[in-house]
């Protein structure tokens, strides 16, 4: 448990800014995208203010009732003290050093990038979920409802999008497991299709630490966890101290 608190707080940087501050992207996007890998220096530079950030993983309307439920029962988990909610921001820039506020304007970005699962402005259309992390277990469990935005074939999910979400809910344990991570490794089976507009729950858990790499799992049940959508596993590997 001690371990475990020491890794988080090493990673999260400040365990106090837990349940309110930008943890993620705070640990992803540290250094701005160069510009010349951006799409045009035409577009103009956009600073959301600290007041308009928004928190991408409380519940809105758009969520179904076995979201709300899924949530809830997290929720309440959380608050027992096992579980801790995960907050989700879209304008990833804007978390380059915590608050918009205090950004040098020389190191502010020239155009403005989104972190891809929160791009669209219209809740419900594509990515909604909500992450959750146990430290004690090294386990995330991440509830996504597809919007229709994602349909691969006709109103089912598209297999890139559910990687997406394989990808963020494992990568996010990764993050509170072991700091700053890139994913080296993703294999998805895919067993039975998602619906657009239902809700999943998605199980990840650290199988082993050795140095650097950190191997994860994933399941993706129905929000009733009687339909088995997904197994996959991933690598990530720890970002060097010089990165
Ligand atoms: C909340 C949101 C969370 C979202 C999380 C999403 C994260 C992402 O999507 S990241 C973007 C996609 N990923 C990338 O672009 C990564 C591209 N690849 C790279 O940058 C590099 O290859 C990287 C960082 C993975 C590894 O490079 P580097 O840090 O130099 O590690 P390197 O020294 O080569 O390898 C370290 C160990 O990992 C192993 N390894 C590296 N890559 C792989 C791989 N693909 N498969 C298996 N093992 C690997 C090496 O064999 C080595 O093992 P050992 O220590 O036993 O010898």
């Amino acid at each position: 448990m001690f371990r475990c608190s020491v890794r988080l707080i090493k990673g999260l940087t400040q365990i106090t800014w837990l349940r309110e501050q930008p943890v993620l992207p705070n640990l992803l996007y540290r250094r701005s995208v160069p510009a010349a890998y951006l799409p045009s220096r035409a577009l103009r530079v956009t600073w959301p203010c600290a007041e308009e950030v928004k928190d991408f993983s409380l519940p809105n309307p758009s969520w179904s009732q076995n979201m709300r439920n899924l949530y809830n029962k997290y929720m309440e988990l959380s608050q027992q003290g096992s579980w801790i909610r995960l907050p989700s921001y879209n304008v990833t820039a804007t978390h380059l050093i915590g608050k918009a506020e205090q950004c040098p304007d020389s190191a502010k970005p020239q155009v403005t990038t989104r972190l891809f699962t929160r791009n669209l402005d219209v809740e419900g259309l594509g990515f909604e979920y909500v992450m959750f992390y146990n430290q004690a277990e090294l386990r995330t469990v991440g509830i996504f409802q597809a919007g229709p935005y994602l349909e691969g074939p006709i109103g089912l999910t598209h297999g890139g999008a559910i990687a997406t979400i394989v990808d963020t809910t494992s990568g996010a344990c990764a993050i509170c497991t072991l700091g700053k991570v890139k994913t080296a490794n993703l294999n998805i089976n895919y067993r039975s299709p998602i619906t657009l507009g239902s809700t999943v729950e998605v199980q990840c858990r650290v199988d082993k630490i050795e140095g650097r790499k950190i191997f994860m799992s994933t399941e993706i049940r129905s929000a009733d966890s009687q339909v088995l959508h997904i197994e996959a596993t991933a690598l990530f590997i720890q970002m060097k101290m010089s990165e």
